[in-house]
């Protein structure tokens, strides 16, 4: 269930369930099947790898390749690392595959894929605005200050009752 916080640092912080993660997943999942007949997938690692899997198990994509790109330790953005690029042979430009990311936020990531990959199809499950305009395909769009939980950082535990002020 979706739920909404606002953390320390006032941003709004939104946790993603496992069962979310995956309908949203399978929906883009269901976009993508519209769009094209793909080659492959192209996970941007880590957090394109759980999406990815999805999406190649729902489209029957057995080919999957990494880019492992960082920038972010937890929520502070530095210098962008391209810590792998592209393995397989014969993806070239990258015509006919998708590269699937868990969300873009400023962008950072997705241009340093058009950089690497410039005709390849660009989804995300999650988008923000400002780097909305440099994906091809996304699910749900979230505010620039909004600060997601992916379900592999989350984990259960005791939280205050609304009146106390823990949500919204
Ligand atoms: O649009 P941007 O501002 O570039 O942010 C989006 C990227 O940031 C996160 O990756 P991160 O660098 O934290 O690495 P991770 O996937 O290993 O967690 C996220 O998984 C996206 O890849
Ligand atoms: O909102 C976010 N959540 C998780 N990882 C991220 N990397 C950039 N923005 C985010
Ligand atoms: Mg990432």
């Amino acid at each position: 269930m979706e739920s909404w916080i606002m953390s320390e640092n006032s941003k709004r912080t939104f946790p993603v369930s496992w069962e979310e993660l995956h309908r949203n997943a399978k929906a883009l999942a269901w976009r993508l099947l519209e769009t094209h007949s793909w080659h492959g997938v192209i996970a941007v690692t880590r957090g394109g790898l759980v999406p990815a899997a999805i999406v190649a198990r729902e489209l029957d994509l057995r080919v999957i390749d990494t880019v492992c790109i960082s920038s972010y330790d937890h929520q502070n953005q530095r210098g962008l690392q391209v810590l792998k690029g592209i393995s397989a042979d014969g993806i070239g430009d990258g015509a006919g595959w998708v590269v699937v990311d868990d969300l873009v936020d400023t962008g950072a990531t997705a241009v340093e894929i058009r950089k690497m990959l410039p005709k390849a199809h660009l989804a995300t499950i999650y988008a923000k605005p400002l780097g909305k305009p440099l994906v091809d395909t996304y699910v749900t769009e979230v505010s620039q200050d909004t600060w997601i939980h992916f379900p592999w950082d989350l984990e259960a535990q005791y939280a205050k009752p609304i009146k106390d002020g823990a949500r919204d």
